[in-house]
C-alpha cells in the first residue's frame, strides 16, 4: 500500500451517493474523534452535510454530478489523498456514472486504499496505517 506519514495527518476524501449519505453520516460520526486528527475533503453535497452535522473541517469539492469526482481524481495525482471512503450506490445508475469510473481507476492507478462499504472503512481506520491514534 501506498502509505505515507504512518501516524502523521492523513488527507482523507469521504464521498456518497444520496442513497448512502446516511451510512457515510453513521460511520463518520462513529469515528468523529479519530477523523478530526485529519484532513477531510470531499465531494459538495457529501463534504457539505459531514461538515453541518459532525463539526468536522470538510474541504468541500465540486458536487459529484458537476465535476467533484473528477477535483477529487486530481487531488490523488497531485498525491492530495491518502486514502478514500467512498461509498458509491450499488442499486442507481448515476448520470455521471464515466467520472465515478474515472475516479476508481485512478484510485486504484495511483495505489490509493478505497473502502466501498462500512466494513471496509472499519476495517481501513483498524489497520496498521493508524493503530496508534485507533488505540488510543
Ligand atoms: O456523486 C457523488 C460521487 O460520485 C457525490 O456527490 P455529492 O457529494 O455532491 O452528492
Amino acid at each position: 500500500m501506498n502509505i505515507k506519514n504512518i501516524g502523521e495527518q492523513k488527507h482523507i476524501a469521504l464521498i456518497a451517493h444520496d442513497n448512502r449519505k446516511n451510512d457515510l453520516l453513521k460511520w463518520v460520526k462513529k469515528h468523529t474523534s479519530l477523523l478530526s486528527r485529519h484532513f477531510l475533503c470531499g465531494t459538495g453535497t457529501t463534504a457539505k452535510m459531514i461538515a453541518t452535522e459532525t463539526l468536522l473541517p470538510v474541504r468541500a469539492y465540486e458536487s459529484g454530478p458537476l465535476g467533484g469526482d473528477q477535483q477529487i481524481s486530481a487531488a490523488i495525482v497531485d498525491g492530495k489523498v491518502d486514502f478514500m471512503v467512498f461509498f458509491w450506490d450499488p442499486l442507481t445508475s448515476q448520470p455521471h456514472d464515466p467520472d465515478v469510473k474515472a475516479l476508481l481507476r485512478i484510485a486504484v492507478l495511483y495505489d490509493i486504499p478505497v473502502a466501498m462499504n462500512v466494513s471496509t472503512a472499519d476495517f481501513l481506520l483498524k489497520s496498521s496505517m493508524m493503530e496508534k491514534e485507533y488505540i488510543r
